[in-house]
């Protein structure tokens, strides 16, 4: 112990130092450095850098160091959250980052494959204090012994799978166990599919293997940022701590629903109207209706364009051809508009060409090519004609287009039109998460007309470039005035070396937000790695949009079709990646439930096997002695108060899941508990409806009124206890409770 503690204290003794000349060079940095855009541009980088590595020293002083390996040829190995190197001119490692290869055997070494150790030890820190040790030999010859042996080699982890929970998921690090540490340095690089029950560990290997991905990639992923999709916000802050404690930050969290940046979809839609705006046929459905807006006048009635010599006739010939040609060229519906315009403007300026010029006595048009373009001007500028080119070929917005469809929805069945028609005067209703894969489907399919934003852009650099040449010049003026001796003038002054417009460039470049920040503000980001929990909750329309942000298709799936509780929901991985990756993908598993005890994993399983016969759960690992319990009550208000002091745990929290048609009555006999917010996991007492309940843990679940829930969502909410589980109703149970 006492060596150990020595060890400790010369490690902080090195963070200190190293975050002491972090925080100084961050703070140099800083200091204004004159007007040199290189020296801004190297100052800029140099700050992010160096502020990376103090936020990641800071995240990780909890318990840096967790482990040590002592090998057989006699060197030993400090394993920790981040690899620390000495101040010597080797570089030696003091402590070794859990992901290197070195670290592997802390993870996977047994007493039959001891991969050269001898010994394996758990260090527990408080603070910068050692206060545990617990060893295991692996070498089964070698007869030294520390007095620190743990005959069965999972003290540490039994006592973090019975620690109180916080409300915040923590990591794994120290306890990552073989069959998850297979899976987090997975090697394949295209997509990879972790299934298993509740408890088994499938978030926290999906958050460690992007800490991995990160490590060993880290060049392309700082650049292209990693996605982590999670089914609703109280989840994504349930994990937002797992990946800081690791060291890693630039990382975007986020749910489906927020994928469309500038749309804040707070809005609920029937599970039914969610079905159907998620099923596959909508993205036939919507490009069915974009080609719908691409309009034709009647044949015989055809718009009338009052003009200075004379009305132009826009018909339905000249409207077909001209849409044909739009359409030939493939592009999507905004960016096709233009050839579309242009095709009626010379159709109509042929008629005019016509009608003026024509020699009555059948000879050639009076008109020359110089008139003509004269005329064909004239047509392009007219606000009559580019009126009628709109009302036949819409500039649209996705916002725009989708609002209209759900108005009125086509190319579906008249019972899933009803059940997604908004009426036009809901058009201030706010966006659903359902919508946004719409938005985004539409966004494709209309395109994005940038030209305006183009010219603006050019725009802005032009003055950027007249703002460097200024600058330049006041760089030339200067000389003539410092340096008037003619050698001086020799130096390279800034003019001299660079131009405006790159100088122009340096301005732009200044753009210093992480690859995360970036990404959450751009709808066609293509992130390096994109993890995605509760897939199978997914339904194909967001599939599209996730796929479209993952060219490379590097992505890690996280899920449990047994757990699927949407009507969306696509559930089994073939269907889900069949259209894009056809059977390219790893499929792995995890079998140990870490988290539910024996006890209640068995009621639970009673229940999906009404629906599912024979279905065996994941086996847990530990057992509790306390059997979970089934109560009927009159007075559901007053059992469920009398429940919740019962089951509150002494350190810890508990987790009412309840249908949300029960909260206000549950909610009246508990003290602190809110009703309707986003739910706070940090809070003793929390109160959830089944779906919020996904994906989240608690020492102790009552669950209210199971009759209520779907099997699936009831299986969820009896997975989530760590340590006590109380079921309480009024009406009926489902059988597998009775
Ligand atoms: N190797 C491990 N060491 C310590 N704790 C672990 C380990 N593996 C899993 N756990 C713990 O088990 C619990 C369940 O893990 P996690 O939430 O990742 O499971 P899951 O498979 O995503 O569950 P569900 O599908 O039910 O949401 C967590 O508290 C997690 O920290």
């Amino acid at each position: 112990m006492q060596k150990e503690q020595e060890f400790i204290d010369t490690l902080y003794a090195r963070v200190d130092e190293l975050r002491g000349e972090a925080a100084d060079s961050v703070r140099d940095a800083i200091t204004p450095v004159g007007t040199g855009q290189q020296a801004r541009l190297e100052r800029d980088l140099l700050v992010v850098e160096r502020s990376g590595l103090l936020a990641a020293l800071n995240a990780v002083e909890g318990s840096l160091a967790f482990g040590r390996i002592d090998l057989k040829d006699g060197t030993a190995h400090h394993i920790g959250r981040i690899g620390i190197r000495r101040d010597d001119t080797e570089h030696t490692p003091i402590l070794i980052d859990w992901r290197a290869p070195v670290a592997r055997p802390f993870y996977l070494a047994t007493g039959h494959t001891p991969m050269g150790l001898r010994r394996r030890r758990h260090l527990t820190l408080d603070g910068r204090t050692v206060t545990e040790l617990h060893d295991e030999i692996l070498d089964l010859e070698d007869a030294e012994r520390t007095g620190y042996e743990d005959p069965s080699g999972d003290a540490v982890l039994l006592a973090a799978l019975n620690s109180a929970r916080t409300g915040r998921m923590g990591d794994i690090v120290q306890t990552i166990q073989a069959e998850q540490d297979n899976i987090i340095r997975h090697a394949h690089q295209g997509v990879l599919v972790v299934e298993g029950g509740p408890g088994t560990g499938k978030t926290a290997v999906a958050l460690h293997r992007a800490a991995y991905l990160l490590y060993e990639h880290r060049e392309l992923l700082a650049k292209r940022a990693v996605l982590i999709v999670g089914p609703n916000p109280a989840f994504l802050k349930y994990i937002s701590e797992v990946l800081p404690a690791l060291g890693e930050t630039g990382v975007l969290l986020s749910t489906v629903a927020e994928l469309f940046p500038g749309v804040h979809a707070t809005g609920t839609d029937s599970p039914r109207a969610a079905a159907v705006k998620g099923a596959a046929a909508m993205a036939g459905a919507l490009a069915a209706a974009v080609a719908d807006r691409q309009e034709l006048p009647m044949p015989g009635a055809p718009i009338v364009v009052p003009h200075d010599d004379g009305d132009l006739v826009l018909d339905w010939e000249i409207a077909y051809e001209a849409r044909q040609a739009a359409r030939d060229t493939k592009l999507p519906h905004n960016l096709a508009r233009p050839h579309f315009a242009f095709r009626v403007i010379d159709a109509l300026t042929a008629q005019l060409t016509e009608r003026i010029g024509a020699d009555p006595y059948g000879g050639p048009n009076f008109l020359g090519p110089d008139d003509i373009a004269q005329l064909g001007k004239a047509v392009a500028a007219s606000p009559d004609v580019h009126a009628a080119i709109e009302e036949l070929w819409p500039q649209l917005t996705p916002q725009r287009f989708l609002a209209d469809y759900l108005a009125e929805p086509t190319h579906l069945t008249d019972d899933d039109a009803a059940a997604i028609r908004r009426a036009p005067a809901d058009g201030d209703r706010p966006w659903t998460p359902a919508d946004v894969p719409l938005l985004d489907e539409a966004a494709e399919l209309l395109g994005h007309d940038d030209s305006a934003e183009r010219a603006a852009a050019e725009a802005a650099r032009q003055e950027r470039i007249a703002y460097a040449q200024g600058v330049l010049d006041l760089s030339k003026g200067s000389e003539t005035y410092e340096f008037e001796d003619e050698d001086e003038s020799e130096v390279l002054a800034a003019h001299d070396i660079v131009d405006a417009d790159r100088v122009a460039d340096w301005y732009e470049e200044e753009d210093h937000r992480s690859a995360a920040e970036r990404a959450a503000a751009d709808r066609t980001w293509a992130f390096g790695h994109i993890i995605v929990d509760e897939a199978q909750e997914l339904s194909p329309m967001a599939w599209r949009l996730l796929m479209r942000r993952s060219p490379t298709r590097s992505m890690t799936l996280v899920g449990d079709p047994a757990q699927t509780s949407e009507e969306a929901g696509v559930g089994a991985w073939s269907e889900i990646l069949a259209p894009y990756v056809e059977d390219r993908y790893e499929h792995t598993r995890l079998g140990v439930n870490y988290r539910t005890p024996s006890e209640i994993m068995e009621l639970a399983a009673r229940v999906l096997r009404a629906e599912i016969p024979g279905y065996e759960p994941p086996a847990s690992v530990r057992s509790t002695g306390v059997a979970p319990w089934v109560r009927q009550a009159d007075d559901l208000g007053a059992a469920v108060a009398q429940a919740v002091v019962e089951l509150a745990p002494e350190e810890g929290r508990l987790a009412v899941i309840a249908p949300r048609s029960l909260h206000e009555v549950v909610a009246r006999g508990v003290d602190g508990v809110v009703v309707g917010a986003e739910p706070d996991l940090t809070r003793d007492v929390v109160l959830l409806d089944p779906r919020q309940a996904k994906g989240l843990e608690f020492d102790s679940v009552l669950v209210v009124e199971p009759g209520l829930f779907g099997v699936s969502d009831l299986y969820v909410a009896l997975t989530r206890a760590t340590q006590r589980l109380g079921v309480l109703h009024a009406g009926e149970v489902p059988a597998a409770l009775a």
